[in-house]
């Protein structure tokens, strides 16, 4: 509903999955009202259901999209309520993405229900017959000084002890061994990809960054060296997992599927002043809730090349721009990737996070350096390639995954044994 208007529909299935009809466009809620100043607000329509039979003081409200993002035409609708609780899932994806949502809501009416043990999603609640009145009482107002105490920090502390033995970001269906090493994609992380000219990065880019699209992590892509419609078309191919080329009736049904992923692509290309393409991340990141930006590549981006004179300019500026990104993935809480070619490249030498073009700067301020090597295999005499996770501020884990290419799906995703 948009006021009395009926905008869209969702739709749940047998299999508990849900959709949202128009996809993208649907700009209303699903709403229970019970005429109060106060609204629990879910991402699921089962648990809308679950808390629509509870005696509750509150109007509940099902969000269009989930945890996906938050349409900026819903904030006026919103506006009559003095209190919103929100109450996602109880784990660390969820509470991230719930506190994004409180920033857009104003912090100061907020409160969000921890997602500890005994304070699932209200489905699981109902389910388990656990008291969710209760529950309700307890939601904890969201704070927003900029100092904080011990005594704002200690919830926060507890969710994480709660989640630490679960992986604490979103997991790559494709690529197992990453989840291993990075303990998935976290908001508010900058990572750093490189690689020798044309090893893969954009093609890997692209498959790492559809996995997570998949699994709802709303993505704007910044491709500056090659056009939009190559990169959704390797993409369609990876999601197909076969060349398209040669399946063109089936190019519609895969359309539509790829239409509904959450990705976002700016049309900038080639050299562009850095301003420009800040206000436009900050714009996207707002209006769609953005959690991953991708800018392939930074010389690119800023029109540079390793040949370039005047090299102090040029570390300058790539320098200004990975503290720019570096800002705003901290206080946007978006997980930020650089693309970023090596600053040289000798044959058969492996290459360190020191390589990156631009040096100990871009090394420095990653949480995350990913790096595609090659390496001859002597049995084989075949140059191998592996991606290193050679820097991870999380948890400290390094090592390698394989990277097998297949050529006809461009992809390459870890084979089931
Ligand atoms: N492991 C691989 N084996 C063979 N071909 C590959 C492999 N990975 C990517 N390719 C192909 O190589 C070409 C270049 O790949 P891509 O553009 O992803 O590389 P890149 O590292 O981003 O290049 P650049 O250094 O120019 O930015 C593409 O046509 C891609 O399909």
């Amino acid at each position: 509903m948009y006021g009395n208007e009926t905008v869209g529909y969702k739709t749940l299935k047998s299999d508990c999955s849900e959709e949202s009809f128009p996809f993208k466009g649907a700009k209303g809620i699903v709403i229970n009202s019970r005429q109060k100043k106060s609204a629990l607000i879910v991402a699921k329509l089962l648990d809308f259901l679950a808390l629509v039979s509870e005696p509750l003081e509150h109007d509940i409200i099902c969000l269009p999209h989930g945890q996906q993002n938050l349409p900026q035409e819903l904030l006026p609708l919103l506006e009559q309520y003095d209190n919103l609780i929100l109450w996602f899932d109880n784990d660390s994806v969820s509470w991230g993405n719930a506190k994004m949502f409180t920033k857009k809501l104003s912090e100061g009416r907020c409160s969000l229900i921890r997602p500890l043990e005994n304070q699932p999603a209200p489905y699981i609640c109902l389910k388990n017959g656990y008291n969710i009145p209760t529950i309700v009482k307890s939601a904890q107002p969201v704070s927003h000084a900029s100092i904080v105490t011990f005594a704002n920090l200690r919830e926060d502390v507890l969710t994480e002890l709660y989640n630490s033995d679960k992986v604490s970001g979103v997991k790559w269906e494709r690529f197992p061994a990453l989840n291993g090493i990075l303990k998935g994609h976290r908001r508010g992380e900058l990572s750093i990809l490189t690689g020798p000219t044309g090893s893969g990065k954009t093609t890997f880019m692209s498959e790492y960054s559809l996995d997570l699209a998949c699994s709802s992590v709303t993505t704007l892509w910044g491709s500056f060296e090659i056009r939009n419609q190559r990169l959704a078309k390797t993409m369609m191919t990876q999601m197909f997992c076969a060349p398209l080329e040669k399946n063109l009736n089936k190019f519609n049904e895969w359309a539509d599927k790829f239409e509904r992923l959450p990705i976002y692509f700016m049309t900038f290309h080639g050299q562009q002043p850095l301003n420009t393409v800040m206000e436009a991340v900050e714009h996207a990141t707002y209006v769609h809730d953005v959690a991953h930006v991708i800018i392939d590549n930074v010389q690119f981006m800023l029109g540079i090349s390793s040949s370039e004179a005047g090299f102090l300019d040029r570390f300058s500026r790539q320098d200004a721009l990975i503290a720019s990104f570096r800002n705003f993935a901290t206080t946007c809480n978006c997980h930020v990737t650089l693309v970023i070619h090596p600053r040289k490249e000798r044959d058969g030498e492996q290459l360190t996070p020191n390589s990156i073009f631009g040096g100990a700067k871009a090394a420095q301020e990653a949480d995350n350096v990913l790096i595609i090597q090659h390496k001859m295999s002597h049995a084989s005499l075949k140059l191998r390639k592996y991606l290193q996770v050679a820097k991870n501020r999380f948890s400290g884990d390094l090592g390698i995954m394989p990277l097998e290419f297949d050529k006809e799906a461009l992809s390459f995703r870890t084979k089931q044994k």
